[in-house]
C-alpha cells in the first residue's frame, strides 16, 4: 500500500489557487490549506495504518461451508445457527441436552428450510468433543459459543461452581479448538479459502464486574487464548474472532437474572441489553470480515477501544479510531468506574447499615 503522495497533493492545491488569480491568495489559500491539513491528519495516518494492520483483511465466505456452533441449541448460539443456515452454510450444533438440540434443529428448519445436524457432547469432556467433531466432519467456521454464567460474590460462591464455570467456558473452548484445528488446517489448504475460529466472550471479558470473578476470569482467559492462537494459525489462513456482547435476551440470561446480585445488574446495565438475533448478526458480520475484536453495541465499541491493548486489528478505520480514541476512552472508562464504585459504596453502606 503506497504512502500518501504528499508533494503531488501540494502541487495540486497550489495549482488550484493559481486558477483564481483575481482573488488574493490568502483568501483562497486558507480554506484549501485547512482542507489539506484535515486530509493530511486523516489520510496520512489511514494510509500508514492500512499498511500496518495485521492479519491482512480477508472475507470469510459462509455459503456452502461447514459452520459448527457449540451451544447452538439455545440463545445466541441458536440465532447463529439460523443466521448461518440462512446464509447457505451447512450447520452443525453441539450441546449436551439432546431434546433441546432436536428442538433447535426443528427451529432452524422452520426458519430456513435447512437441515442442521446436532451432536450431543459436554465440552468439558475432550474425548466426547473429539468424537462429535470427527463425526461432524471438517469445519470451515468454528464458533465456540457455549457458556455458563452463575454470578455470585466469590466469598460466598462454592469453589466447585467456580471450577465448573472455568471448565466449561475456558477449558471447553480449548477442547473444541484442539479437536477441530487439524482438519480445519487441512481443509483451508485444500479449498484455498480462509477459515475462522470464533470465540464468544462477553463485555465481562473486557472489564471485570461485581459477582463475575469466575466468569470474567474465564472470559478474560479466552482473550489470551485468541491472541496467542491467531499467531499460530495465521499462516494457515485461519482467522480468530472474539465477540463481546452485552447482556443478551436468552434463556441463559433469564436464569441468571433470578440470582444475579442487584449491584451486578446496576453495573451491567451500563451497557444495556440486546436481542440474541442482533448479537448473532453482529457476530457473524465480524466473523465474515475476519475482525479480531467484535463489539456488538455502541458501548461495546467504546469498551473495545478502551481495552484494545495489543490485539490484532484487520480494519484500518477501526485502528484509526483506536489510535485517536484510546486516551479519551480511557477517561470515559474512569468515569464509568467512578460511577460503579460510587454505587458499590452506597449499596454496601446501606447493606451494612441495615445489619
Ligand atoms: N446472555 C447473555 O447475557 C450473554 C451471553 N454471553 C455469552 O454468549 C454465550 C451464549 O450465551 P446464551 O445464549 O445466553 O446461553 P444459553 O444459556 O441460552 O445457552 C447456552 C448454550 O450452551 C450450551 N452449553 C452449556 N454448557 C455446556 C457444556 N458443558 N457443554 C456443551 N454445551 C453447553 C447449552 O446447551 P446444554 O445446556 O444442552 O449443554 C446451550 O446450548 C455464552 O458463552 C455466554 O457467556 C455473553 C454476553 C452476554
Ligand atoms: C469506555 C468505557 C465504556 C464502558 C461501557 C460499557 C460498560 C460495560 C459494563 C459490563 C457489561 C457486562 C455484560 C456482561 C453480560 C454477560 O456476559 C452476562 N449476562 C452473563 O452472560
Amino acid at each position: 500500500m503506497p504512502f500518501f503522495p504528499i508533494p503531488e497533493t501540494l502541487d495540486f492545491f497550489r495549482t488550484l489557487t493559481l486558477l483564481y488569480p483575481h482573488k488574493t491568495l490568502s483568501s483562497m489559500a486558507s480554506p484549501f490549506l485547512l482542507l489539506l491539513l484535515l486530509l493530511l491528519l486523516i489520510i496520512v495516518p489511514l494510509s500508514v495504518l492500512s499498511f500496518l494492520v495485521r492479519p491482512k483483511p480477508v472475507k470469510i465466505p459462509l455459503k456452502g461451508r461447514h459452520v459448527l456452533i457449540s451451544g447452538g441449541s439455545s440463545g445466541i448460539g441458536l440465532s447463529l445457527a439460523r443466521l448461518s443456515a440462512g446464509a447457505g452454510a451447512r450447520v452443525s450444533i453441539l450441546a449436551r441436552n439432546r431434546a433441546r438440540l432436536d428442538e433447535a434443529v426443528e427451529s432452524v428448519r422452520r426458519a430456513t428450510g435447512a437441515e442442521a445436524r446436532a451432536f450431543s457432547a459436554d465440552v468439558r469432556d475432550y474425548e466426547a468433543v473429539r468424537r462429535a467433531v470427527e463425526e461432524a466432519g471438517p469445519v470451515d467456521v468454528l464458533i465456540c459459543n457455549h457458556g455458563v454464567f452463575t454470578p455470585q460474590e466469590l466469598e460466598a460462591q462454592d469453589l466447585e461452581e467456580v471450577r465448573f464455570i472455568v471448565e466449561v467456558n475456558l477449558m471447553g473452548t480449548f477442547h473444541l479448538i484442539k479437536a477441530a484445528l487439524p482438519e480445519m488446517k487441512r481443509r483451508a489448504k485444500e479449498t484455498g479459502l480462509p477459515a475462522s475460529i470464533a470465540i464468544m466472550s462477553s463485555q465481562a471479558g473486557q472489564v471485570g464486574v461485581y459477582s463475575y470473578t469466575a466468569y470474567s476470569a474465564s472470559k478474560f482467559g479466552l482473550r489470551g487464548l485468541g491472541e496467542a492462537l491467531q499467531h499460530e494459525v495465521v499462516a494457515d489462513n485461519i482467522h480468530v474472532s472474539i465477540i463481546f456482547p452485552p447482556d443478551t435476551e436468552t434463556p441463559g440470561l433469564a436464569e441468571e437474572q433470578k440470582r444475579r446480585p442487584e449491584l451486578a445488574s446496576i453495573i451491567v446495565g451500563s451497557s444495556g441489553e440486546m436481542k440474541a438475533d442482533d448479537v448473532a448478526a453482529k457476530a457473524l458480520n465480524g466473523i465474515q470480515s475476519a475482525r479480531f475484536i467484535v463489539p456488538c453495541n455502541f458501548e461495546g465499541t467504546m469498551l473495545s477501544i478502551a481495552t484494545a491493548g495489543l490485539s490484532p486489528q484487520t480494519s484500518s478505520l477501526a485502528a484509526l479510531a483506536e489510535v485517536f480514541g484510546a486516551g479519551f476512552m480511557r477517561f470515559l472508562g474512569l468515569c464509568f468506574q467512578w460511577n460503579w464504585f460510587s454505587a458499590i459504596d452506597k449499596y454496601t453502606k446501606k447493606q451494612r447499615g441495615s445489619m
